[in-house]
């Protein structure tokens, strides 16, 4: 089911935790909102799921117009990271819960019921574990069946906040990799919240990056990597440094720091470069001086330089010889400027 969010705002008090924000989302597509703590994903996904409403704008799903419609009828299924399973209830009962609930005339039959919980176990691949209890699961587990819970009606959009924010970094990616298995197979249409930008990339076929209640740009991954639309999101996708610099013939000059030029197509003046990591490489020379190194096997290093007062991460050059403590300058392989503004 495709998602026409336009112009919708919400207030709290004074302050707007969404400020006139416009969002598409494709049928089958999976769209995460990435942004800081407070940029208003959770309040975006609590507007679109009917559980917060909204002081301005207009909300379609699947071209109807959610005015009015309240939230278990809506056809959503929700997954929250504190969204808890209830303890005293087996498994499957928790499951069969998001069936219980359904208005009375869509409501299936006993029968019927234990068919479609068994299934939705199988399909989140924990058939055995019906008649536990949630104290009793790991928390990957608890989490497929948070998942089976949402998925049992059989929902036509799937919000999913932080899912995966209880779980340990290992647990993590498989989870979360299996959901996005899961979710291209049933070709359900689902908005995930994060502040991770790696499960956000890793995950998403377009990502909605936020910043104070607007979305400043709505992107492929690599087009956020490759083209960002501001200074914010340069410096929030990839983890990247920020230099100033002077831009002249466009050339970007980093004087007085030790790194050497790089092509930017601004006009001249003064501007900020945003370089990852694996596009700042570092050499022997002089000016910087390599504070840790990080090996990755196969000759290659992270790097920690300090430059002119700032830290900065680097990779070390192939074939280099870089240890801790030894001096070098830093060259970018690729980087994106933009003017300063004013
Ligand atoms: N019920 C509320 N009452 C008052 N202010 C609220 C309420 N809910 C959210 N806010 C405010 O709205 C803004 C956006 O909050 P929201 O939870 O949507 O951000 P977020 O991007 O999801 O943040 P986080 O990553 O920390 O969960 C914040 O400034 C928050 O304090």
């Amino acid at each position: 089911m495709t998602v026409e969010a336009s112009g919708i705002t919400r207030r709290f008090g004074d302050a707007a935790a969404l400020d006139g924000v416009d969002l598409t989302v494709r049928e089958g597509e999976l769209v995460a909102l990435l942004g800081p703590s407070g940029s208003g994903k959770t309040t975006l996904l609590r507007v679109i799921a009917g559980l917060e409403g909204m002081d301005a704008g207009t909300l379609r799903i699947a071209g109807q117009d959610m005015a009015g419609v309240p939230a278990r009828e809506r056809g959503i299924g929700v997954v929250f990271q504190h969204y808890a399973l209830f303890r005293h209830m087996k498994v499957a009962d928790n499951i069969a819960f998001g069936l219980d609930v359904r208005p009375r005339a869509t409501r299936p039959d006993r029968a019927e019921m234990t068919r479609r919980v068994a299934a939705l176990l199988a399909l989140v691949q924990i058939p055995d574990l019906a008649r536990r209890y949630p104290d009793q699961l790991s928390g990957g587990q608890r989490q497929r069946v948070a998942l089976a819970r949402a998925l049992a009606i059989e929902p036509r959009l799937l919000l999913l906040d932080e899912p995966f924010g209880a779980l340990d970094a290992l647990v993590r990616r498989d989870v979360r990799r299996w959901v996005r298995g899961l979710q291209e197979r049933l070709a359900i249409t689902t908005i995930l919240v994060t502040h991770d930008q790696e499960e956000a990339m890793e995950m998403a076929d377009r990502v909605a990056v936020m910043e104070r209640g607007r979305i400043v740009q709505f992107d492929t991954p690599s087009a956020l990597l490759d083209q960002p639309a501001t200074p914010f999101v340069a410096g929030f996708i990839g983890d990247a440094a920020r230099l100033p610099c002077r831009v002249e013939g466009g050339i970007a000059r980093f004087d007085p720091l030790p790194v050497a030029p790089l092509p930017a197509a601004v006009p001249d003046g003064p501007a900020t470069a945003f370089l990852r990591p694996s596009e700042l490489l570092a050499e022997p020379g002089s000016g910087a001086t390599v504070r840790l190194l990080r090996p990755q096997g196969g000759g290659d290093a992270h790097l920690v330089v300090e430059a002119g007062g700032l830290v900065l991460d680097a990779r070390a050059a192939p074939g280099s010889t870089l240890a801790r403590g030894d001096a070098c300058h830093l060259v970018p392989r690729g980087g994106r400027v933009f003017p300063t503004a004013g």
